[in-house]
């Protein structure tokens, strides 16, 4: 089994059959509201319980917003601030502004992309992270489609030299049917598309994993709910959403069985390194 990262959101490491692969770069893809930032958010805060550092790449909010809206969720970030376990790089304000000035990590030039892979690289380092989230990728290159596989594959050597597992955000509109882009969509590891739909006056939630390069993975459409604790995916049932109608059936005991044990997998190896990096720390004490 290749080495797992788990994301510890509710129901996304069974339908990833244990986990992100490790070093991955997976676009979080899909129409505004889809829960694609909390996602984000939350594989990051789940990292730093465990002792894994992680960077947010804001470039759609302001970082004050950023700390705010972990909050909203419980996920206090502070401390892990202050202990040097997580960091926001701040691709949004351009160090305009008092607030901006009190932050460590800023891109001063926000469309300059080199600028902002010298200050990712230097965060990553000095944390330590093995966790970065890059809201939004599309951001980049919104107005500039032609640099998107670039800009892409740039953030990506970046993050896979140093050992990083990446969520990036990004954008679609609603009814679109792509991911970001032909360029944006084979660059990247993985596609999980997060999805809204209107039947009968009323939106539903649904997660699909569309693409995850290393592993097998759920082929199913699966209700997903956001709660004041987070995303949660009800991973042992999938959905099945016509013009009209919404039927919510249930997996079979086998396909259910089959992702329980992978996860069970996944958390054994995670627990393995995570016993060999605290037998290495103390050897070299
Ligand atoms: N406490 C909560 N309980 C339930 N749903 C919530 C809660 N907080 C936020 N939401 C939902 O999450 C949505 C925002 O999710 P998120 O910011 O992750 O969207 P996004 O996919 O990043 O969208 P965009 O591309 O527009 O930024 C809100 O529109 C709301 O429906």
């Amino acid at each position: 089994m290749v080495p797992r990262v788990r994301t510890y959101v509710p129901g996304l490491d069974e339908i990833l059959f244990g986990g992100v692969p490790e070093r991955s770069v997976v676009l979080l893809s899909g129409g505004p509201g889809t829960g694609k930032s909390i996602l984000g958010k939350q594989f990051l805060f789940n990292g730093l319980k465990r002792d894994e550092p992680g960077i947010f790449v804001a470039l759609e909010e302001h970082p004050v917003a950023v700390r705010r809206s972990f909050r909203h969720f419980g996920w206090d970030v502070s401390q892990y601030e202050k202990e040097g376990k997580f960091a926001i790089v701040d691709a949004f304000t351009g160090g305009v502004g008092a607030a901006a000035q009190r932050e460590r990590y800023v891109v001063k030039q926000v469309d300059d992309v080199h600028e902002l892979s010298d200050v990712l690289r230097q965060a990553i380092k000095e944390i330590g992270a093995r966790r970065v989230v890059v809201d939004s990728v599309s951001t980049l290159y919104l107005t500039k489609p032609a640099v998107a596989r670039s800009t892409i594959m740039l953030l990506k050597r970046v993050l896979a030299g140093l050992g990083c597992t990446a969520f990036f955000v990004s954008q679609v509109s609603v009814g679109e049917r792509g991911f970001g882009g032909p360029g944006v969509e084979h660059a990247v590891d993985g596609i999980i598309r997060l999805d809204l739909d209107e039947v009968d006056g009323k939106l539903y939630r649904s997660i699909i994993v569309w693409k995850m390069r290393d592993t097998k993975h759920s082929m199913l459409r699966h209700p997903m709910e956001i709660k004041d604790t987070g995303v949660e995916i009800f991973w042992d049932k999938y959905i099945r959403i016509s013009g009209t109608s919404v039927k919510v059936e249930q997996l079979s005991k086998e396909e259910v069985e089959a992702m329980r044990r992978a996860v069970e997998e996944a958390e054994r190896q995670t627990s393995q390194a995570r016993q060999r990096k605290v037998e290495i720390e103390v050897e070299e004490e």
